[in-house]
Formats: structure tokens, sequence, C-alpha cells
């Protein structure tokens, strides 16, 4: 048994995804499993489905104003974390709150493109994100797309593990104190890749305490339904570390989550399938 008090608490400042395996619901799901109260404000509702996004509708900036101050002036919470924010007004919100209520850590996912193609960010907001939330970030958690339109460069200019070893101090440069690379699209590159990372997911995490780029590996599964992968990672380092875990045990202890999820994932539609949040409790009773 536990007392609300002992409660870690998160909120995620993100996009509602109907079909549930990204976005606000995969961060709910994802924080109950790690045991932390999980709130939301919620940027932009999208009709979505395991085919793709069929709509987008975001709310107005006062509606995220509100949802944000409601939760951080009365509940509070150690720990934020941002998914999709969409328009240059969310992000500047965003980033106005997370200077008044001053949380302890705040994780950034700078979502900006579904996996079908749909935009989750307009393009017009990508340099208030990276001039004003990355210098905020305890850690930004990139996938490789998203990591080459921060820095500027060719949307597939990293295809390769030492790729993305060289990268990483460029994007440590924008202001973040770790960045976490996550290595899901480089079977994209399969033909030119190391033959490591066709074997393995290897992410690449920089940072204080941290003397070169560290290497997180784990089995590459055979799947195509991996929706939701990079929201699941994200909020699993934040319930990590508003439980008290520095943000690289964090950031391993979540891709053990995340990898155990992608493992469990099976069709769901016609599409592109989801993780099963609660397939690290299997992992848990074998090590119990
Ligand atoms: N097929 C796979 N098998 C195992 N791990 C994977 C696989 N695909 C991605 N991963 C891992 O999942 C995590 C999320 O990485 P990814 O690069 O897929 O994020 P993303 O593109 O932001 O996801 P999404 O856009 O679906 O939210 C990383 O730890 C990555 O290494
Ligand atoms: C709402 C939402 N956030 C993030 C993603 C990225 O996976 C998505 N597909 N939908």
């Amino acid at each position: 048994m536990t007392n609300s008090r002992a409660w870690a608490r998160v909120l995620t400042i993100a996009g509602s995804d109907s079909g549930g395996g990204a976005g606000i619901q995969a961060d709910l799901k994802t924080f109950q499993e790690l045991e932390v109260f999980g709130m939301s404000a919620i940027t932009a509702v999208t009709a979505q489905n395991s085919v793709g996004v069929h709509g987008v509708y975001p709310l107005p900036v006062e509606a995220v104003v509100q949802q944000i101050d409601a939760v951080l002036g009365d509940m509070g919470a150690t720990t934020v974390k941002t998914g999709m924010l969409l328009s240059p007004d969310i992000v500047a919100c965003t980033v106005e709150a997370i200077r008044r209520h001053r949380p302890e850590h705040v994780i950034v996912d700078p979502v900006m493109i579904a996996k079908g193609g749909s935009p989750l960010l307009r393009q017009e907001a990508v340099d208030v994100l990276r001039g004003e939330l990355l210098p905020l970030a305890s850690v930004v958690t990139p996938n490789l797309p998203e990591a080459c339109e921060l820095l500027g460069i060719e949307r597939d200019a990293i295809r390769s593990v030492a790729d993305m070893v060289k990268t990483v101090d460029r994007l440590l440069a924008l202001g973040p104190k770790y960045v976490l690379l996550k290595g899901g699209h480089l079977e994209e590159y399969s033909s030119e890749n190391d033959a490591l990372s066709s074997k393995e997911a290897i992410d690449v995490l920089v940072g204080p305490g941290l003397a070169e780029p560290v290497l997180l590996q784990a089995p590459r599964y055979a799947t195509k339904h991996t929706h939701g992968t990079g929201c699941t990672t994200a909020a699993a380092i934040a319930a990590f570390v508003a439980r008290g875990r520095s943000i690289p045990e964090a950031a391993r202890e979540a891709k053990q989550f995340v990898t155990a999820a992608i493992a469990a994932a099976g069709p769901m539609g016609r599409g592109t399938g989801t993780l099963w949040h609660a397939a690290h409790r299997q992992l848990q009773m074998q090590r119990s």
C-alpha cells in the first residue's frame, strides 16, 4: 500500500492519440505501469488509428495554459514531459509555463512527424522549440529525422551508429543537459548500415558524467508494430526520473521497458500496430 503523499507525480503536455498507442495515452499507460501518478495537459486532439492521422484539432493556447497551471499550481509535479506541441504558440506557452513553475526535470520528446508522415509540429514551430524549449530540457530524445531537423541538416544525414556518435555533441550544444538520440530509424538505411544496427536497436546518450557517448543496445525485433515507441521511451524516462533515478539510469531502464513493450507488440487495425505497455511485468516476474 502506498499513500498519495508518496506518489511521484508527472505531467505530460502532449497530443491525444485516439488510437491509444502514442501521445497522451501512451504516456499515461507508461506512467501507471511504472507506478507514478500521471497528469495531462492536452495540446491537440488527433483522430488517429493504425493507418494514419485523419484529423488534427489544436486546443486554444488558453486551454493548454489553464490545464498546466491547474495541475502544477495545485497538485504539483517534479517532472514535466512534452510531446506533440504542434504550433509556435503552443511551444511558446509551454516554455513560459515551465519557466513559471520550474519543475525539477523536463523531458522533451521533440515530436515532429507521425510514422505515416503527418506533421505533428508545424515547420514554423521548429525554431522556438530549438531556441527556447531545448535549453530548458533535462534530456531531449530525438529520433534520427528529428535530430536532423533540429540541426538543420538533410533529413537522412544520420545513417549509422558512427554518424549518431558524431552528431550527439552538436545536439548537446543546443542547450539540453542530456541528449538521447534514438536509433529506431536506422533500419531504413540497412543496406549501408554497420552490421550491428540491423540486429540491434541502438540509442546514444551524452551528457554530464559520461566521458564519451554511451550506446544503449537492445535486440531489434522484426516487427512493423512500433506505433508509439518514441512517446513510450520518453514517458518511461520521465517516470524513472520522477522516482529519483539519474538521467543515465532512467534512460537504461526506459530502454528495457520499451524493448519489452515492442517485443510484445502486435497487429491492431489494418496498419502499424501498437506496443503492449504491460509487457515489462513479465520481466519483473522473471527477476523475482
Ligand atoms: N524494431 C525495434 N526493435 C527494438 N527496439 C526498437 C525497434 N524500433 C525502435 N526501437 C527502439 O524504440 C525506441 C524508440 O525509438 P524510435 O527511433 O523508434 O522513436 P520514434 O521514431 O520517436 O518513435 P514514434 O515516432 O513511433 O513515437 C528506441 O529505444 C529504439 O531503439
Ligand atoms: C498524438 C501523437 N503524439 C505523438 C505521436 C508520435 O508517435 C503520434 N503519432 N501521435
